[in-house]
């Protein structure tokens, strides 16, 4: 069995790391996989995203373990990085049965994924809490797993907010490449 966890990571954050060693506490995976998206459906329009090989390294440096492999699989299909699409490629590749770790956020917008009723069938949803305004849906109807876990009130957004105001982000991003990260967002 193996755990997907795809998301922008612009930049990875402490969040998403706290987010996946509960996944995998839980699910005990084969493999679990951080899928960095080339162009998140979402998020066409945010010229503010980073290179891909840059949140890759990134990632590659926020996972140092053996038991993380960050995939660069997004890059080798089309764009924008539909779910759906990863999924289906990479059931054919390995023949696993998938696991797909997101935010509650992402739940609720959820009816809004390309084929997200058929991506269902795919995948098991595992489902990790946060925070949000925004209106919800009534997806809660949609199975899933629903991690106990404690809330991480941190974004990418935040981050990058913060280094916009001359802020401190050390304690957020992983103490390797934090240097790395304010340089790049405080010339955005
Ligand atoms: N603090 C958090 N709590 C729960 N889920 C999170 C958290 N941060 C990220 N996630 C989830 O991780 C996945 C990837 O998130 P992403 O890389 O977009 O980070 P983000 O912090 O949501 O970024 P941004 O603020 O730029 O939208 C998404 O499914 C998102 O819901
Ligand atoms: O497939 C979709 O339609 C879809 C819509 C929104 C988000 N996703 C995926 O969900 C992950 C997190 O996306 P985001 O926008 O919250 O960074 C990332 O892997 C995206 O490719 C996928």
């Amino acid at each position: 069995m193996i755990v997907i966890f795809g998301g922008t990571y612009n930049p990875p954050h402490i969040g998403h790391r706290i987010i996946a060693e509960y996944a995998y506490d839980y699910l005990k995976p084969d493999k679990f996989l951080i899928i960095p998206a080339v162009v998140p459906p979402h998020k066409i329009e945010n010229t503010s995203i980073l290179d891909f090989e840059t949140r890759k390294l990134w990632c590659e440096k926020t996972f140092p373990e053996e038991r993380f492999i960050v995939s660069d699989i997004e890059k080798k299909l089309s764009i924008p990085s539909y779910t759906y699409q990863t999924v289906l490629f990479l059931k054919k590749e390995m023949k696993e049965e998938i696991y797909l770790l997101i935010g509650e956020d992402s739940l609720i917008n959820f009816h809004t994924w390309y084929k997200w009723k058929d991506l269902l069938k795919e995948v098991t949803l595992v489902v990790y809490k946060r925070y949000s305004e925004k209106l919800k849906f009534d997806n809660y109807q949609i199975p899933h797993i629903f991690l106990n876990s404690p809330l991480i009130e941190i974004s990418a957004t935040e981050i990058r907010n913060r280094i916009k105001k001359n802020l401190s982000i050390y304690g957020m991003v992983s103490d390797n490449i934090v240097e790395d990260v304010i340089i790049k967002y405080r010339h955005e």
